[in-house]
């Protein structure tokens, strides 16, 4: 623990609470922010107090979480055998202590009155080697029980939290405060859950605590009737409590706190770091021959930084660990009181030196045994309120509220309802994004019947994607309403509602998954389909390329798991002279150099489209009554294109079609209504024809794509 005080210049800041004012400071390139209650209690144990209280309020989760664990099936014997194997081994310390005494009085028997009981010390002998083979067996046992009962606990909570994860809708996810909660639960410390290190902490705390009191009663059994013991034995408890009393987890302080950075060069150095470390970034780096440019801008911004360049790591450490105190100088010399006292006891009463020796002998090893067990447990004690506290988090984790409430009413009522498409309509719409300044979406109005073909198109950043984000319910609209097959779409049940639309998002993204269940996804009725996904993959012409790859349809586009390589780094000299090159294990294991299937852009957009095929084109009795396509053909040549739009506009009378586009001339010639968005509003709307006709924004732009192919 680093005895540092943080001492800083400091300034207020207005808070939002009157309860709280805010203190920001300024550590290296850190801004550091502080809240501190106004009027907080000053009398010293108020922290503890507050921590306690914290404590009882987990203490319910933590009941709810044993109930759990022995709920999951197998895990009842294994958590008794790890109790018994425990408390065992919690005992075994002070029945060692127990024969330590025997043969205390052995000896003093023996100087008193010079014979030995030779039975009764072989008797002590093997008692000390029983309790030595016992404390090893029961190790064992206990290292035996803890893996199978880690893993059967570890799978249980993982289900846990990936139930957890999906349920969450998207502005709900992107909070913040949302995702720490979801990182403190999911985190693994080599290979052991929350949940484990919870229970391994609160055997080991119920253990330490078996083991204090079995050794306070020994002790106090031995020393009975011996001269001076019991005033040394309580010397020397007292001034070892002391001593460590000076680590005591209460003295660390509560305080909420957050630190950020606008240092520009700090940022800088962070940012450039990521570019020379990232594969992502490795393509344009190296073709932007960009080495030379990163390397000076990294030094420059790094002088400018200078020895300033610290993680907040660092500064969070003296943060939470500030204590130094004028105790630690104390407590040293305080160790050695019993000593004092006992040469002084020595030179008053010499003629029971011999004895006191022997006594002063076994209470400082059973003192040093019992001050270390409560050392230990001080240690673990620090760690419970992080423990309880992120048990809490695990179940809280599983009723964070979603953003966006559920409807109740069923969509459709009936399956024929949306055969051929579904109404969508937009009245008075305004929306803004969470945390944005301004408005993504400004009074916007326009109805699609069923069966209809819409197009919107218009600049970039007009809000052509943010009304399909708004007709999935991705985000609700603040002002206005949104109407779904003639229901306000925040009465429907939202599963319903997403199962009766299609979309195909711009920012798509094909999942860490094979490609084959990148496409099944696409319909998780039918994912089991092998030869649905092979003819949506034909109908997005994507099977004859899928087929050319080695693994063809189980390729991974990124593989989730890398290959785990020894720490000893390709080209080392090892010292028999060989060079190290892991070629040879590479090819014995059928590792390939490079993991990722490398597909272009149109290629991954042809495998979006095939997902959105599954449900959309190829179902014949679909559930699907409005497709949203966001640019689908973006990446696609003109050849791909013209395929499918010529396939979508087939759908048209079938189902409600609303593009998203920049591409004019194929689409909303045979649109029914196309919307020309600007500045968050729709400028003009209307056919084809009746724009043209109209000569304003959408003409003059269809006659300049035009134009380009003259
Ligand atoms: N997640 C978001 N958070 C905050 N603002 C956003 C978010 N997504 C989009 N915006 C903002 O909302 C506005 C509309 O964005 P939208 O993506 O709907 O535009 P667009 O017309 O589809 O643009 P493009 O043609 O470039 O795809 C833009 O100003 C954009 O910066």
């Amino acid at each position: 623990m680093p005895h540092n005080t943080i001492k800083v210049a400091s300034e207020d800041v207005k808070s939002t609470s009157p309860k709280t004012h805010i203190k920001r400071s300024r550590l290296g390139v850190w801004d550091f922010y502080e809240e501190i209650e106004v009027d907080r209690p000053r009398f010293a144990l108020a922290p503890l107090l507050s921590k306690l209280k914290e404590l009882v309020h987990c203490l319910p989760y933590l009941l709810r979480m044993f109930k759990d664990v022995l709920s999951i099936p197998g895990c009842p014997p294994l958590v008794l055998i790890y109790v018994v194997a425990q408390l065992g081994g919690a005992l075994v310390p002070a029945i060692a202590i127990w024969f330590k005494g025997q043969l205390l009085s052995i000896t003093q028997m023996a100087i008193e009155t010079r014979t030995v009981d030779k039975e009764r010390l072989i008797r002590i002998a093997a008692g000390r080697l029983t309790c030595t083979v016992a404390s090893f067996f029961l190790d064992q046992i206990r290292a035996k029980v803890e893996r199978p009962l880690n893993a059967h606990i570890r799978r249980w909570w993982a289900l846990h939290c990936f139930h957890a994860y999906a349920r969450l809708d998207h502005p709900t996810y992107n909070k913040t405060e949302v995702k720490r909660q979801l990182q403190d639960t999911t985190d693994d410390y080599y290979g052991q859950s929350v949940i484990w290190r919870t229970i391994e902490l609160a055997s080991d705390i119920v253990s330490i605590v078996t083991r204090l009191v079995a050794q306070t009663l020994v002790l106090v059994q031995v020393l009975h009737g011996q001269p001076d013991g019991p005033l040394l034995a309580v010397l020397t408890l007292f001034a070892q409590v002391l001593v460590c009393a000076a680590d005591m987890p209460i003295l660390r302080s509560t305080r909420i706190w957050l630190a950020k950075t606008v240092d520009h060069d700090f940022i800088k150095m962070k940012g450039w770091k990521h570019v020379v470390r990232e594969d992502l970034h490795r393509k344009e780096f190296v073709v932007g021959n960009l080495a030379g440019h990163a390397s000076s801008e990294f030094k420059k911004a790094s002088e400018r930084v200078g020895d300033n360049d610290t993680d907040w790591s660092e500064w969070g450490y003296l943060i939470d660990w500030p204590l130094p105190s004028i105790w630690s100088v104390f407590h040293q010399p305080l160790a050695q009181l019993p000593q004092i006292i006992f040469t002084l006891r020595a030179a008053q009463y010499p003629m029971s030196i011999p004895v006191s020796l022997a006594s002063l002998s076994l209470i400082q090893d059973a003192a040093s045994k019992f001050v270390w067990s409560f050392q230990d447990m001080i240690y673990r004690m620090r760690g419970i309120e992080h423990q309880l506290t992120a048990v809490k988090k695990l179940y809280e984790v599983a009723k964070i509220p979603n953003v966006i409430p559920d409807g109740t009413i069923p969509f459709p009522e009936e399956a024929s309802q949306i055969r051929s498409g579904v109404a969508l309509e937009f009245r008075n719409v305004s929306f803004k994004y969470p945390d944005a300044e301004k408005c993504a979406l400004r009074n916007i109005s326009f109805s699609v019947e069923p069966g209809q073909l819409c197009v919107i198109v218009g600049s970039n950043g007009s809000g052509k994607s943010t009304i399909l984000k708004l007709a999935t319910r991705l985000y609700d609209p603040e002002e206005g309403e949104i109407f779904f097959g003639g229901h306000d779409i925040r009465t429907l049940k939202l599963y319903d509602l997403r199962q009766a639309i299609s979309v195909l998002f711009q920012d798509y993204t094909l999942f860490p998954l094979s490609i084959r269940d990148n496409i099944a996804m696409g319909d998780p009725a039918t994912a089991h389909d092998d030869d649905r996904v092979r003819l949506a993959a034909r109908l997005a012409g994507a099977e004859s390329f899928v087929d050319k790859l080695p693994d063809g349809f189980n390729t991974y586009l990124e593989p989730p798991v890398s290959t785990e390589y020894s720490s000893t780094p390709e080209g080392q000299t090892l010292f028999t002279g060989r060079k190290v090159n892991y070629d040879g294990l590479r090819e014995a294991a059928g590792v390939k150099s490079t993991e990722a299937a490398a597909l272009s852009g149109g290629q991954m957009q042809r495998l979006a489209v095939a997902r959105t095929y599954m449900r959309s084109v190829m179902q014949e009795h679909s559930e699907v009554g409005l497709l949203l396509l966001d640019e689908p053909s973006a990446a696609l040549d003109s050849a791909a294109e013209h395929e499918l739009f010529d396939r979508l506009r087939k759908l048209r009378g079938n189902k409600t079609m609303v593009f998203s586009t920049h591409r004019f001339g194929n689409l909303t010639k045979h649109a029914d209504l196309i919307l020309y968005m600007d500045e968050s509003g729709i400028v003009e709307s209307g056919t084809h024809e009746a724009l043209l006709k109209r000569d304003g924004e959408y003409a003059r732009l269809w006659k300049l794509q035009a134009q380009a192919f003259v």
